[in-house]
């Protein structure tokens, strides 16, 4: 049964397509129009009560969140494709560590960034100058710790390629190239050399020459 996986044209569920890149498993992609509120529909809403994409379906088995996603397909289809995980269970401790860095500390500034900056404009809304201000400051104090991370190991979690960093790629994505704000990527060189390394990788470039983001 291939796996389906709703909203590609979204951040958070590039997160999921990227890893199954990665791991080499096949899936089909299923297209949500968040602008006209397919996601609100009532048959979408039995499948994901909060209205949001990714979601996945995977024969009977159903999942959203997308990093519950990727920890089961990296967990699901542990020897194959990238090793996503670390091998010992201190590296795993690290790869946890980071992906929760990355849901709570990163995500929210960058997301908070491309609603008021990227969709508000797009809603005919202005964006929230104050929150603006506050996610700037906020992504400045948490690239100087990944700044201060990378210039002792390549990755976020050692020495190897993980799901912590394969989380920021979607993201990230914004952040360098759509926000007008690269410059809190580009200033910090262990940031910079550590985003070209992760976004040049055939997985992301996959997933972006296949699923054109919304703006
Ligand atoms: N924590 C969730 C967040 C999912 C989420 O916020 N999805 C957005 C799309 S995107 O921001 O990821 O691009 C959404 O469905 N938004 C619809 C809405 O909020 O009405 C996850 O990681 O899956």
């Amino acid at each position: 049964m291939v796996v389906k996986v709703y909203g590609p044209a979204y951040g958070s569920p590039k997160r999921v397509l990227v890893c199954l890149f990665e791991k080499e498993v096949e899936f089909e992609a299923v297209d949500i129009d968040l602008f006209k509120g397919e996601h609100k529909q009532p048959d979408f809403l039995k499948l994901q009560p909060f209205g949001e994409v990714p979601l996945v379906q995977d024969g009977d088995y159903t999942l959203y969140e997308s990093r519950a996603i990727i920890r089961y397909y990296a967990e699901k289809y542990k020897n194959q494709g990238t090793d996503l995980l670390g091998k010992t269970v201190e590296e795993r401790g690290l790869v946890e560590q980071w992906l929760e860095v990355e849901a709570h500390n990163f995500h929210p500034a960058i997301y908070s960034l491309v609603i008021n900056v990227l969709f508000a404009p797009l809603r005919g809304v202005p964006g929230d100058q104050k929150a603006i201000e506050e996610s700037d400051e906020k992504l400045k104090k948490v690239l100087d710790i990944y700044e201060e991370r990378l210039s002792k190991t390549k990755y976020l979690a050692g020495d190897f390629f993980s799901l912590a960093d394969l989380g920021h790629l979607a993201f990230g994505h914004y952040l360098v190239n759509q926000t007008g704000r690269g410059n809190l990527v580009r200033e910090r060189k262990h940031v910079s050399a550590w985003w070209d390394d992760i976004s040049s990788r055939p997985s992301w470039k996959k997933v972006l020459e296949l699923y054109k983001y919304p703006v």
